[in-house]
């Protein structure tokens, strides 16, 4: 296989749901790369597949967590998007470990940057460096500037909000050589598409009750999606102009916003659910959101006293609940001033491409025949 001379990028956390959409992303868009380096702690070997005539996929076995093996994945490279993390708000992971990946994690990136002498980092950060606070403060489609009482007590949003302050304190420091690092951060409100997560357990779970969803949430709570393409688009850009443009994308924060609209996060997940047949009971919430409040305060000391015999970690405690009810939405173009950004998939291609993915779920459920359902499975 030949591979050109062109610039070398390091994607860390490159098989997660992000970051493997990114890859493929840089594959088939960034024409100035001939090498995409994948590291991850847990490999996804059908990446590797992907190398063409020009570009080499490389996956890298690593710990972010371990200087070392950063150190040696950014080695010779020309610019890091960092994306690996923990993403925990359930307690499945100790809040030491989260601290360590994510926080360590983004020191060990910025020191391997400095001693490999790699100029440029693009960090991914999320919404959740701002909020939703913990005192229900809604931010209604505010932007970069919006004034917000920042308050972080989980450590989730903890680390994120500390690795990004890092990450932009490191602007400007000089690298191993005498050149100067850039760096700057992507805080994507939640994503979804293809691959995610939470939305194949939203999806088994309506399997196990009929395909209903019960409203839980008000329906005028809004909270912020962006579509994993675009989230992906973003980075490249902002990877290409930094470069470019060191001194007007250095040191900056932008929400990653698409035309995604704003809806709650249970109508929102419906607009995918309800291609499979799924449907939303209540126009508005059928439990009280006391009841609620205490079925999250008893899952949170049901956690706590089963710790130590197995992790106990449903969707919904106190801090994921606080989250979905308060607004959080985001509305700005300053990544479109600064480095041209506009969504590359429009609202109707994300939703078709996603609802497309969800389809397959229940294709490849039918197949393994475990779900014990009545045979309804048919989509429209
Ligand atoms: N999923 C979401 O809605 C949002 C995610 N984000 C951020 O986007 C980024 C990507 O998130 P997702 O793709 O959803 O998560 P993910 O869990 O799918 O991907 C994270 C990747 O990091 C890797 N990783 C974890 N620990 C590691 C370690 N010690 N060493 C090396 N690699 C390690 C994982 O193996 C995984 O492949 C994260 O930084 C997250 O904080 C931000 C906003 C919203
Ligand atoms: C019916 C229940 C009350 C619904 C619970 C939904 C919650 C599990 C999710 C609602 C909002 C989500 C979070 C939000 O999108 C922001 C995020 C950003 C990140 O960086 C990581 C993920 C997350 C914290 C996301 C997690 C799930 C929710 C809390």
């Amino acid at each position: 296989m030949t591979v050109g001379s062109g610039q070398v990028y390091v994607v860390t956390g490159g098989c997660g749901f992000l970051g493997s959409h990114l890859v493929r992303m840089l594959l088939e868009h960034e024409k100035n790369i001939s090498e995409i380096r994948v590291f991850d702690l847990h490999l996804d070997e059908s990446l590797r597949t992907l190398s063409n005539d020009r570009v080499k996929v490389r996956l890298i076995s690593g710990d972010i967590s371990r200087l070392e093996d950063v150190r040696e994945a950014l080695r010779g490279s020309h610019l890091v998007i960092h994306t690996a993390s923990l993403v925990d708000v359930w307690g499945r992971v100790p809040a030491s470990k989260i601290t360590e990946v994510n926080v360590t994690g983004t020191m060990n990136v910025l020191q391997a940057c400095k001693e490999e002498e790699v100029q440029y980092l693009v960090y991914t950060s999320s919404m959740e460096v701002v909020g939703p606070n913990i005192h229900g403060d809604h931010f209604y489609r505010g932007n970069e500037d919006t004034e917000y009482r920042i308050y972080h007590k989980e450590p989730y949003p903890l680390s994120k909000a500390k690795a990004e302050k890092l990450v932009l304190e490191a602007n400007g420091a000089k690298i191993k050589g005498g050149k100067l690092l850039y760096t700057c951060s992507l805080r994507p409100t939640g994503i979804y598409g293809e691959g995610h997560e939470l939305m194949k357990q939203f999806h088994r779970q309506g399997l196990r009750t009929g395909r209903c969803v019960f409203r839980a949430i008000p329906p005028a709570i809004e909270h912020g999606r962006v579509y994993v393409g675009n989230v992906a688009w973003m980075h490249l850009l902002a990877a290409r102009q930094l470069q470019i443009h060191p001194s007007t994308l250095g040191g900056q924060v932008y929400f990653c916003y698409d035309s995604s609209p704003y809806k709650s996060y249970e109508d929102f997940n419906m607009e995918f659910l309800s291609a499979c047949g799924f449907k939303i009971i209540g126009s508005r919430p059928l439990v009280p959101y006391f009841l609620l409040y205490l079925l999250a305060l008893l899952n949170a000391l049901m956690q706590w006293l089963l710790h130590g015999f197995f992790t106990y970690a449903p969707i919904l405690n106190p801090y994921t609940l606080a989250v979905a009810s308060t607004t959080f939405t985001v509305q700005t173009d300053k990544a479109e001033k600064h480095f041209g950004y506009q969504p590359l998939y429009a609202w109707e291609e994300a939703k078709k491409r996603t609802i497309t993915w969800v389809k397959s779920l229940e294709v490849s459920r039918k197949d393994l025949k475990d779900v014990g359902e009545k045979g309804n499975y048919c989509c429209n």
